[in-house]
C-alpha cells in the first residue's frame, strides 16, 4: 500500500513541468501515471467500502465454525445441468410414489429416510447446509452414500427463500420431510443464535415457500421428546403439557410445533410433527451420549455419566434409527393434502403430532454397561451431577397414538440397536484405530 502512495506522491502537480517533457513518451507517460492515479484511488474506495462494512456487521468474528454465522455463507446452486440433476433425483419411479423434498438430507436421520424413500421408488431430493457442528467428512460421506443410490443434495441453507423457491419452481414436490435443524440438548447454552437460525427462522422460511407453492406439499417435521421438559407424568403423552421446555433447544421445537399450528390455520398447510425420542443408531450423530461414550471408551477416556439428585437415575427412551424412518415413512403416507392455493387457505387441513419413541427407558449407566460388553472395554466411568444446561432427568414415551393411526410399532431393543452401531462405528473408523472427531 505504502508503494502505490509513493506512486500518488509522484505524480507532478505543475502543469508546467508536463510541458517541458520533450520525449515521445511523456504522452504515454502521462496517461500511465493519471491511470495509476485513478486505479490507486478508486481501490482506497474500495478498501474503504470493505472496511466499513466489516466493521459494521453484528459480530466481527469471521470465524467460519460459529455456526451462527451460517447466513453469510454462499453456495452454489441453479443452471440447467444442475436443475437436471434436480428433476432426476426427484422423479417418481414407482406407481402412486410420492415426491419428497428432504431437508437436513446429510443428517443422521434424514440420511436413513432419503435412503428408505429412495428405495421404494419415491422421487427424493435432499437439501444440506453441511454446516460443521459436528464433523461435516461424516454428512459427506452420507452425501455418497445416497449419491450411489441417486439421491442428490442441494447444498444450501432453508434460510434461502430464493433457493426454496427454485426448487419448487422445478419440482412439484407432494411432501416435504423436514429434518434440518440445530439438534442438542446442551450446546444451546454455548450457540443459542444457532438454534434461532435454523429452528424458528428456518422453519418460518421454508413454511412461507410452502404456502406459497403451488400444489402446497404436506409437511412432516421432526419435533422432539425435549418439549416435555419439566413435565413429570408418564409415560409422555401427546396431550400432556408442552409449556416447560428445559433448555433453548426444546423452546425452538415447542415454538415450531407452534408456528406449525399457525401456517394450518391460516393458509391450510398439512402439518405432522414428530417428537423424536434420543434417536441412535450407524450413522448417527457424534455429539449424542452412545456415541462418544464409545470412542472415548476405546481411546480409554474416562466418561462423564450423569445422576440425579440423591443418586436419581437418568434415563432415556432410546429409539433406533429403522424404528424412526418407518415412524416418518407412515406419517408421509397418511399425511393428507394441504388445502390452499396461491397463498390462500380453502378448507380445513390436517395438524398432527406425534411421539416417536421405543416406550422402554433405559438407564444412561445400563446404556454404558452394554457398550462395554459390544466393545470388551471397561468404561472408565466419572459420575457426575446432571447439569443445569437443559438435560431433563428421563423420557419416556406413549407410542399409542402412532400405533393406532399409522401402525407404528417399534421392534429394536437398545442391545440389538447398539451391537448394529458398534458394528457399524468400528468399520466406519477403521477397526477403532482412526478415531471419531
Ligand atoms: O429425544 C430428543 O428429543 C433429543 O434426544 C437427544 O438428546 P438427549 O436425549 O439429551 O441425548 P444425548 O445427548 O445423547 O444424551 C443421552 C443421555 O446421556 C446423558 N449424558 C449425556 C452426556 C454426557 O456427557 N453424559 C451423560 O450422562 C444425558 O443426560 C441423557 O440422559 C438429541 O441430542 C436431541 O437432538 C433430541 O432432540
Amino acid at each position: 500500500m505504502s508503494k502505490q502512495m509513493s506512486h500518488l506522491d509522484d505524480i507532478p502537480s505543475t502543469p508546467g513541468k508536463f510541458k517541458m517533457e520533450k520525449s515521445p513518451f511523456v504522452h504515454n507517460r502521462l496517461r500511465w501515471h493519471s491511470s495509476l492515479a485513478k486505479l490507486t484511488f478508486w481501490s482506497f474506495i474500495f478498501l474503504g467500502l470493505i472496511l466499513i462494512f466489516f466493521f459494521r456487521s453484528p459480530s466481527s468474528n469471521p470465524l467460519p465454525q460459529d455456526p451462527s454465522r451460517r447466513s453469510l455463507r454462499t453456495y452454489n446452486w441453479g443452471g440447467p445441468a444442475w436443475e437436471k440433476r434436480v428433476r432426476s433425483s426427484a422423479r417418481v419411479r414407482s406407481h402412486n410414489g410420492i415426491s419428497v423434498l428432504v431437508t437436513g438430507a446429510a443428517g443422521f436421520v434424514g440420511t436413513h429416510v432419503s435412503a428408505a424413500l429412495k428405495r421404494r421408488g419415491d422421487g427424493v431430493l435432499g437439501l444440506d447446509n453441511f454446516n460443521d457442528y459436528y464433523d461435516p467428512s461424516l454428512k459427506r460421506a452420507r452425501q455418497a452414500l445416497l449419491e450411489r443410490s441417486g439421491v442428490f443434495i442441494v447444498e444450501g441453507d432453508i434460510n434461502d427463500s430464493a433457493l426454496l423457491r427454485k426448487l419448487f419452481e422445478v419440482v412439484a414436490f407432494t411432501h416435504v420431510m423436514h429434518l434440518a435443524a440445530q439438534a442438542g440438548v446442551r450446546y444451546a447454552m454455548e450457540n443459542p443464535g444457532s438454534y434461532v437460525h435454523s429452528n424458528i427462522a428456518g422453519l418460518v422460511s421454508l413454511l412461507e415457500v410452502c404456502k406459497s407453492a403451488n400444489p402446497q406439499p404436506a409437511i412432516v417435521w421432526a419435533s422432539s421428546s425435549s418439549v416435555y421438559g419439566l413435565n413429570t407424568k408418564v409415560p409422555f403423552s401427546e396431550k400432556d403439557r408442552t409449556d416447560q421446555p428445559a433448555s433453548l433447544y426444546a423452546a425452538t421445537k415447542k415454538a415450531g410445533e407452534e408456528i406449525a399450528h399457525t401456517y394450518n390455520h391460516i393458509y391450510g398447510l398439512s402439518l405432522t410433527g414428530l417428537r423424536f425420542f434420543t434417536v441412535y443408531g450407524p450413522w448417527g450423530r457424534p455429539d449424542m451420549a452412545y456415541f462418544f461414550f464409545t470412542r472415548d471408551i476405546l481411546k480409554g477416556k474416562s466418561i462423564p455419566i450423569f445422576e440425579a439428585a440423591n443418586h436419581g437415575t437418568v434415563a432415556r427412551d432410546f429409539t433406533y434409527i429403522d424404528d424412526i424412518v418407518k415412524g416418518c415413512l407412515a406419517a408421509l403416507d397418511t399425511a393428507e393434502k394441504s388445502t390452499g392455493s396461491g397463498g390462500k387457505k380453502k378448507g380445513p387441513a390436517q395438524l398432527r403430532v406425534y411421539n416417536l419413541g421405543n416406550t422402554s427407558p433405559v438407564p444412561v449407566s445400563d446404556l454404558v454397561s452394554i457398550l462395554e460388553r459390544l466393545l470388551k472395554v471397561n468404561a472408565k466411568r466419572d459420575i457426575m451431577k446432571l447439569p443445569r444446561n437443559g438435560d431433563v432427568q428421563f423420557t419416556h414415551a406413549n407410542i399409542s397414538l402412532a400405533q393406532r393411526e399409522f401402525g407404528y410399532k417399534p421392534s429394536t431393543d437398545l442391545q440389538t440397536g447398539l451391537k448394529k452401531f458398534v458394528r457399524w462405528y468400528l468399520s466406519y473408523y477403521n477397526g477403532g484405530k482412526k478415531a471419531a472427531g
